[in-house]
């Protein structure tokens, strides 16, 4: 029998009393239960030697004062070589349809380390560092107390994105961290964004060459004022630079690239009031 059919059977009293609260619940329930946390790991999990040297004590008291922190050269040329092949074995599997596209106009893709989305090991190879490091972030923070957050989680899954170098892909300015209240957004979108919500510390590592030129636009734009439209700066997303910044507090833009732009970035997260 068809849905249709089967659904004419009932009454419309058992429509109206049974399906459409149920409905209603499995939709608020879904909303409820949403998230990519489920299996985050704590940072001393994550913990990653390299990540610990690059961020250093000196560097989160840094990103406490200044919100960020810019760290160049911390892939070789090799390495960004590696990493660059293995994007592009993973052309072909990125999603556009996730991304409103008056906001963002790049593609991605969400990549673990433990070879989910990636055909074979060999090809996530060129990956592993650089999810290594990203990841890793989460323990330097905690060994330095950064700001006195403890209980991080890194997700498991990391956003690889790549930006068209067509001069018109780029994303437009935003906040990482979802600060928005349940009134302002509803408890529907409330519970559906609870992962942004708890996003502390963003973590880009950009994996285009080293010697990518200045006219090659998508810059990163940040704006570390939100009283001041005009206190921004701009950073060049050359390949090996890291760059690591507060999620609720550095609003930033991807400016238009004319030149192909690849970043790989790690939210992580914690339970920090708002
Ligand atoms: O790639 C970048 O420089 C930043 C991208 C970004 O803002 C984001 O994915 O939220
Ligand atoms: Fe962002």
């Amino acid at each position: 029998m068809s849905w249709r059919r089967r659904l004419s059977s009932y009454s419309f009293d058992t429509v109206i009393g049974v399906f459409l609260p149920a409905g209603c619940i499995g939709v608020l329930a879904e909303a409820y239960l949403r998230t990519n946390l489920r299996d985050a790991n704590t940072a001393a999990h994550c913990s990653f030697a390299a990540s610990n040297n690059i961020l250093t004590t000196a560097r989160v008291r840094e990103l406490e004062t200044a919100g960020i922190v810019v760290i160049p050269k911390v892939l070789s040329g090799q390495q960004l070589h590696d990493a660059r092949y293995a994007v592009q074995l993973l052309k072909g599997q990125f999603d556009t349809s996730l991304n409103d596209r008056d906001v963002r106009q790049d593609q991605i893709q969400w990549v673990r380390s433990t070879a989910v989305g990636v055909a074979s090991e060999e090809e996530e190879d060129g990956l592993l560092l650089p999810i290594r490091l990203i990841r890793g972030v989460g323990d330097a923070l905690e060994r330095a107390s950064y700001q006195g957050v403890s209980a991080l989680r890194i997700p498991q899954d990391c956003q690889l994105a790549v930006y068209a170098g067509d001069g018109s892909a780029g994303y437009r300015r935003h906040l990482d961290r979802c600060t928005s209240t349940i009134f302002e957004l509803g408890i529907l979108e409330y519970w559906r964004l609870s992962d942004v919500r708890c996003r502390v510390v963003t973590v880009i590592l950009y994996l285009n060459a080293a010697d990518r030129p200045k006219d090659a636009g998508g810059s990163l734009r940040c704006w570390t004022n939100n009283e001041s439209e005009e206190e921004h700066f701009d950073i060049e997303p050359v390949g090996g630079t890291m760059v690591v910044f507060d999620a609720s507090r550095i609003r930033h833009q991807v400016l238009p690239s004319n030149s192909e732009r690849t970043a790989i970035t790690c939210w992580i997260h914690g339970n920090l009031e708002q």
